[in-house]
């Protein structure tokens, strides 16, 4: 060819695309939402920005709450957007829940945007695998996870749980009247010792040091969670290579560029804090591989998650040396993966029933006759004790059901087929709003936005109560929460100490509750609480 012609030809790109911005615009944005696509007959809200769609209502509300409007204007199945003209569906009921997450789930795998945010802050684990590499994951995690070894880590709740109920019932000596405590801070304290003492069986302590380096690496990370930023973050990680860019050792290093950069200079911190966690992480693994060298018969009695890994694996090539075993990196990041999802779920979720507790006095009060006896006969109790108390076992659920800590979860339709009766395209995002299914009004009735624990005591609960899908706020199927069981003994144990010593109310008068749109729902304004000494 010419270099005439070539030159033609290059002079032509530039009116290519622009030829296909325009298209894309006007067809793919403007038009086809509008008047070609197969999903536009399914109800739903206006189509709002062409731009933006519906994203910018999203992020900017507090969790859900847009989606449960739309539900209760349109039905259990609606169309909403996403940026240029990104069409998403909401489903809510039982019959397409099973099918997304249960029946067809290797079908309906998590979105990519979705597994490079939980990758990059949770570890490239069960979070983010799927299909086979799932199962087969799985599959080696669930006995640490199994009834025996949860019976057997209770004990381990407590040394964390004392040292709150000490430091509180320190600084409320002199405070006849009670104090204000940020209380997710508190919370966010001793489930991050409880979960490090579990999954690493490594004492951080940050109860009373504040400094530790894990602690204040997870503080950081946390601070940075909102609606905004997490836009940015999907935004950033939505081109090639920057998820694993952002866990590198160069743009650590370089981190303070990342700092100068307008829009995305909070991305310096996320690089910091998961580079400190990451390090830590590995420390704590080096740690027990070497441990398992020196004191094998020590580390049989070991029954937190790390050591029953690293003994499984060490099994596994004592038993085939040719086997292609886990490697320290992919352990440490199945090991981050229990520590991010573990932690600040739990420490929300407590949070929050602290909150519902403090605004239902007669709640609380029952509460704490059912749970004084018991602590004052002994104030470690088993994990079968702590699911035998009935009261508290209906306010967990209660609190989990009404403020879940993940309020919401997305899945992707990677093949064209009927869900609910609507032909979903092949590439479809498909919103599951886990807060809006668990206080839908045509299972749990006009109050079912309320918190009432006595709703689920033996033969109150609704007729058309489902166990696996009208409560989701753990999913179901393949993908549930491993760490359900462990997450609802563990907020137990908390609670009961927690109700048994102090009282809780609101702050101040008019308190709000003020939960964050984000992975999980945390309180924005960290969850002040008057408390006050349990008078004896
Ligand atoms: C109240 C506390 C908790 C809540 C509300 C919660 C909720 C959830 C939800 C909704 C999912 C599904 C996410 C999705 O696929 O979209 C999930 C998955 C998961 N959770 Fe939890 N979680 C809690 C505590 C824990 C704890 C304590 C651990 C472990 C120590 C844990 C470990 C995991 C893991 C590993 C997965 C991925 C499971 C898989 O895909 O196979 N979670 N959790």
């Amino acid at each position: 060819m010419s270099s005439a012609a070539e030159f033609l030809q290059l002079r032509y790109i530039p009116y290519l695309a622009a030829g296909y911005a325009i298209y894309f615009f006007l067809y793919r944005v403007v038009l086809y939402p509008r008047y070609f696509s197969p999903l536009r007959k399914v109800p739903g809200p206006p189509l709002g920005n062409p731009l933006l769609g519906h994203y910018l209502t999203i992020v900017k509300s507090e969790s859900c709450i847009p989606q449960r409007e739309w539900t209760k204007a349109h039905g259990p199945v609606v169309r909403m957007m996403g940026p240029l003209g990104a069409e998403r569906l909401i489903f809510t009921s039982p019959e397409a829940l099973h099918q997304i997450m249960v029946k067809d789930w290797i079908e309906n795998p998590r979105p990519s945007f979705m597994r490079d945010v939980l990758g990059l802050v949770a570890g490239y684990g069960l979070l983010t695998v799927t299909g086979d590499a799932h199962k087969q994951l799985r599959r080696s995690m669930n006995p640490a996870f199994s009834i025996p070894n949860l019976m057997a880590q209770t004990d381990m709740y407590y040394e964390p749980i004392e040292g709150l109920v000490e430091i509180l019932n320190t600084q409320l000596k002199a405070e006849p009247a009670g104090k204000v405590f940020t209380m997710y801070e508190w919370m966010g304290k001793v489930t991050l010792d409880i979960i490090c003492e579990t999954a690493f069986g490594y004492k951080t302590d940050c109860l009373h040091n504040p400094s530790n380096e894990l602690a204040v690496a997870f503080e950081q990370l946390l601070s940075l969670q909102d609606g905004v930023n997490l836009a940015k973050l999907v935004a950033v990680i939505s081109i090639p290579g920057a998820p694993r860019l952002l866990t590198s050792d160069f743009l650590f290093r370089h981190r303070a560029w990342v700092g100068r950069l307008p829009v995305i200079s909070t991305l310096e911190h996320l690089i910091d804090s998961l580079h400190r966690i990451r390090t830590i992480s590995r420390k704590m693994l080096r740690e027990k591989t070497e441990d398992l060298s020196v004191a094998p018969e020590d580390m049989s009695t070991k029954k937190d998650i790390m050591s029953l890994l690293v003994r499984a694996r060490k099994a596994e090539l004592d038993a085939d040396p040719s086997v292609e075993a886990m490697s320290d990196t992919a352990m440490v990041d199945q090991v981050l993966t229990f520590l991010a999802a573990g932690h600040e779920t739990t420490a929300t979720g407590l949070s929050w029933t602290l909150w519902l507790l403090a605004n239902d006095q007669e709640s609380q009060r029952r509460l704490r006759e059912e749970v004084t006896l018991v602590y004052k006969a002994n104030p470690r109790p088993d994990y079968r004790t702590l699911k035998s108390l009935q009261w508290l076992d209906c306010v967990v659920n209660e609190s989990l059901r009404v403020l879940p800590p993940v309020p919401t979860t997305f899945r992707m339709a990677d093949k064209t087929d009927y869900i609910e009766g609507v032909l979903v395209p092949k590439g479809t995002v498909l919103n599951i709003p886990i807060r809006v299914i668990n206080t839908w009004r045509q299972v749990w009735g006009e109050d079912a936005e309320e918190f009432r624990p006595a709703r689920w005591l033996t033969g109150n609960l609704p007729k058309a109560y489902n166990s696996t899908f009208s409560n989701f706020s753990f999913i179901a199927g393949p993908h549930g929460c491993i760490g359900k069981t462990m997450a609802v003994s563990e907020m137990k144990a908390v609670l009961l100490a927690m109700i048994a010593n102090f009282e809780f109310a609101p702050a101040y008068r008019g308190q709000v509750a003020h939960p964050a749109t984000a992975i999980t729902m945390k309180p924005e304004d960290n969850m002040p609480l008057r408390v006050t000494r349990v008078q004896a």
